[in-house]
């Protein structure tokens, strides 16, 4: 046992990091094993505490530079290699898009094995900060200290509103300034962690699931339009109006006010009641001209301007000459659906959530779009014979399943159907490649358009084009 243990955090003296490969790692070898890296770049020279040790692969972190690579930047955030936010942000933008496109390449080749043709080049965002709508800040009365803090000697106020640790359910970092939300996101959370402190109001406890302060979620949307919800664990109506109204004066830019009680054992309040306390219970962005309506429980893009590049390159994908009849599935809250409705014949969404298909109705009844048609289900049911007989045919499928991708079922379907075009969106190439491998029986691929949703993070989205062969 102690040999073991002593095996496990043994440390690798003057490594060279050789290339970034999956979730956001770099990979490095010692004697012909693979070890996986977080946190550096290629080009580094570190010595490497293993952390982990797999028959085929170990993983480890970085305790000391010998060199640094020469694609490292400044990190500009303070709370950079303890947030789990941005944690690119030590490498160029330019850098980060070159090793996005690298993925998808690496996926649809490697895991898809399908005929390729040559890639459009990575769509960067025009925003490298400042680029979420939403946000979601987790209270907690035991915030995490950093090395630095403790060994400064110093007496620092435990109680934080900010991210989790990664990894950690119950620990959170205090968040003084962040980069991915536009204002007011920051003043609002620093505001209403000053009143709290000023006022008593009690910090949650993750461990123990006690204390009133659970959790603050801050939407911005591109009308200007600002949601603030405040998840607390008792109905205290004083406190609860005390910290409302103070939002409300301060803030009056807010036109979505909104809390709600949550006694559970966890953040989720899709099964609960949001309340709205002021202004209206929704907030909305808008898209050419057509605006979607935004509820404290709906899904909506996380980065609005790379969301429209994401619909307008998907529109351009599925050739639309208004003739078609499109399927959208896992249409959420049938954004997709309702962007491309005026130039097909009729849409017709699927989703999983009730709730969003509701938003999805109502969205295409306040923008006067009266060709769509939704259903909320699991794909592998709602996508059937009785469904295709009913509306017809897809001359173009668009589809954008969660990170797993298309149940085996849902693929089979697709070529049974056999529309004319499959455009797949996907935030996750390896399982899109895999369901190309499938679809490739009768598809050929035609466009693959990367885009980059999340700058600073690994994360990438996916367009596909396929044509019917
Ligand atoms: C990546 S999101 C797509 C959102 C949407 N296209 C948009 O741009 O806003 C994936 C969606 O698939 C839904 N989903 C997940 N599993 C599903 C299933 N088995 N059947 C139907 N929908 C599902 C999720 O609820 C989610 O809304």
């Amino acid at each position: 046992m102690r040999n073991k243990h002593k095996k496990k955090f043994e440390i690798l003296e003057n490594i060279r990091i050789e290339e970034m490969v999956a979730e956001g790692k770099c990979l490095a070898r010692h004697n012909s094993m693979v070890i996986f890296v977080g946190g550096v770049a290629p080009g580094d020279v570190v010595d490497l505490r293993i952390t982990r040790k797999k028959k085929s692969f170990l993983e480890a972190e970085a305790v000391k530079f010998h060199a640094y690579s020469e694609l490292r930047v400044e990190p500009f955030c303070e709370h950079f290699g303890v947030c789990g936010g941005c944690k690119w942000q030590h490498i160029g933008y330019d850098t980060q898009l070159l090793y996005k496109q690298k993925q998808v390449k690496d996926n649809l080749e490697r895991i898809g094995k399908v005929a390729l043709p040559a890639f459009d080049p990575i769509m960067g965002s025009a925003k490298d900060r400042y680029y979420r709508n939403k946000l979601e800040f987790t209270f907690s009365g035991n915030g995490w200290l950093t090395k630095e803090q403790i060994n400064s000697g110093e007496e620092f106020d435990r109680y934080a509103l900010g991210f989790h640790i990664p990894g950690r359910f119950d620990k959170i970092l205090d968040i003084q300034n962040c980069y991915l939300q536009p204002d007011p996101s920051n003043p609002i959370r620093l505001e209403v962690r000053k009143y709290a402190r000023e006022h008593n109001l009690e910090f949650f406890d993750l461990v123990k699931q006690e204390g009133f302060l659970r959790n603050l979620i801050v939407r911005t949307a591109n009308t200007g339009e600002v949601m603030v919800i405040l998840q607390v664990k008792h109905d205290d109506q004083q406190a609860i109006t005390g910290i409302l109204d103070h939002l409300q004066v301060t803030f009056p830019e807010i036109s979505s006010l909104q809390y709600v009680v949550n006694g559970k054992g966890n953040e989720t309040f899709h099964d609960l009641e949001v309340v709205c306390y002021k202004g209206l219970p929704y907030i909305h962005e808008e898209m050419e001209g057509i605006r979607f309506r935004v509820g404290p429980k709906s899904f909506y893009q996380t980065n609005t301007d790379q969301a429209y590049e994401l619909y307008r390159k998907t529109r351009e994908f599925a050739g639309l000459t208004g003739e078609e009849l499109v399927y959208d599935l896992y249409t959420g809250a049938g954004t997709i659906a309702n962007f491309v409705a005026r130039q097909c014949r009729e849409v017709i969404g699927i989703e999983y959530v009730p709730s969003a298909i509701e938003d999805a109705k109502i969205n295409s009844q306040i923008n006067n779009i009266s060709n769509t048609t939704f259903y909320a289900g699991d794909m592998k049911d709602i996508l059937s014979d009785e469904l295709i007989e009913r509306h017809g045919r897809p001359d173009v499928v668009i589809t954008d399943p969660p990170r797993a991708g298309m149940h085996q079922d849902v693929v089979e379907k697709l070529l049974q159907v056999h529309p004319n075009r499959i455009v797949y969106v996907s935030c996750n190439p390896a399982t899109q490649a895999r369901d190309l491998e499938l679809l490739s029986e009768k598809y050929d691929v035609a466009r693959v358009q990367p885009v980059d949703m999340f700058p600073q993070t690994h994360h990438v989205e996916n367009i596909v084009l396929l044509n019917r062969r």
